[in-house]
């Protein structure tokens, strides 16, 4: 099975039969194999473009500027998280040595002085970001970038609304004080073979609404398990996003779209010399209260609802907490240890860098 292509800029100039007959291709895709490439989507390729540049310029940095811009907590998608501290295997209660990459993340930004955004409950969506002072420029591109996700965003809810029979502004209710987050997943070309079981991104899914991913095409790149349980690789087509279902839609949809696993591949040892990749994640995630309980459309007698209602904050802390290898229990007030590894521990191991080939 294949990543079908998607064309978008029929959806948005077209008539209601051209938005239904898109929202049709989308709801294929997201039944058949959960994950799709949307071209036509209206994001300036300037801020693409501008966004990998000085993400690559940012890792380029020493790890000791990189790590002034450190994730202050565990819990928080924010700032530098150095290689040695993901595993994304692990969401799903296995194991793998680290995820070979480093990542920079944040989440949202400017959101009105307003007690909804600093209640405890909320904490830690709404978490300050973290910028590094080794590379000013990141903070314009991410903040730039971020917004053009939710533009796009907009217009990918409005053809999953039409998809499943809703009026087109259903997820806006949802979305309006949205916790999503950017990250720039940066993975350079391994100078020797990977540990055993080491995978660039081990598998998994993602958890929230959807996912939307500004693909690379180097070798070692992103890949989908169909239904057959093969690894198909994820199409990474100039000026495309791949958008894929989280496990947040799949419960709102009742399973009728999945939230497919995917993992990044190894580079062969022919290509690893050539096979540095920054891929750029945005992660649409919704309001952090917001009942996430099936969706009228997608159950009837015989397909009665499937999940337990939840929440963003609820599926996630419980994602978290299996990820830490903790039980949701022990994270009632999200306060975890400390990182694994210290700055001097980091500092020793040199971190990605002494483990890649510079190109
Ligand atoms: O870098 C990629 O292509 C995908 C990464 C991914 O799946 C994730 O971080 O959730
Ligand atoms: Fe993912």
């Amino acid at each position: 099975m294949t990543v079908p292509v998607v064309d978008l800029s029929t959806f948005r100039h077209g008539t209601f039969r051209d938005k239904r007959s898109v929202a049709a291709d989308f709801d294929r895709a997201c039944r058949d194999i959960g994950f799709l490439v949307v071209s036509g989507h209206s994001v300036p390729q300037s801020v693409q473009t501008t966004l990998y540049e000085t993400g690559k310029a940012f890792f380029d940095q020493p790890l000791s500027h990189k790590l002034k811009a450190r994730r202050p907590q565990p819990e928080q998608n924010r700032g530098y998280i150095p290689y040695g501290e993901e595993r994304l295997v692990r969401m799903h209660g296995g194991d793998s040595p680290p995820d070979f990459k480093e990542v920079f993340a944040m989440g949202p930004y400017a959101f009105p002085d307003e007690p909804y955004y600093t209640q405890a409950a909320a904490y830690p969506n709404f978490a300050p970001n973290i910028w590094p002072i080794c590379t000013p420029s990141l903070r314009v591109a991410m903040e730039t970038y971020y917004r053009a996700m939710e533009t796009l965003t907009h217009t990918l809810s409005r053809v999953a609304a039409l998809a499943l029979e809703l009026p087109e502004d259903w997820f806006d209710l949802k979305l309006d004080r949205h916790t999503s987050h950017l990250r720039l997943l940066h993975y350079p070309s391994p100078e020797e073979e990977l540990e055993s079981g080491q995978l660039r991104c081990g598998e998994h899914t993602d958890l929230g609404a959807l996912t939307i991913l500004r693909n690379e095409a180097v070798p070692g790149g992103l890949e989908v398990r169909d239904r057959d349980g093969d690894w198909v690789a994820a199409p990474a087509l100039s000026n495309t996003f791949v958008v894929n279902i989280g496990d947040l839609m799949m419960r709102w949809t009742n399973d009728r779209w999945t939230s497919t696993p995917h993992r990044v591949a190894v580079p062969s040892a022919d290509l690893r010399h050539a096979s540095r990749r920054l891929s750029i994640a945005y992660f649409v995630r919704p309001n952090f209260d917001a009942p996430i309980a099936c969706i009228p459309s997608c159950s009837s007698a015989d397909n009665p609802p499937r999940y337990e209602t939840t929440t963003l904050q609820d599926y996630a802390v419980s994602r978290f907490a299996a990820g830490a290898g903790l039980s949701s229990n022990c994270l009632t007030s999200l306060s975890l240890a400390k990182p694994e590894l210290s700055i001097s521990d980091l500092e020793r191991q040199g971190g990605l860098h002494a483990k890649v080939v510079r190109n």
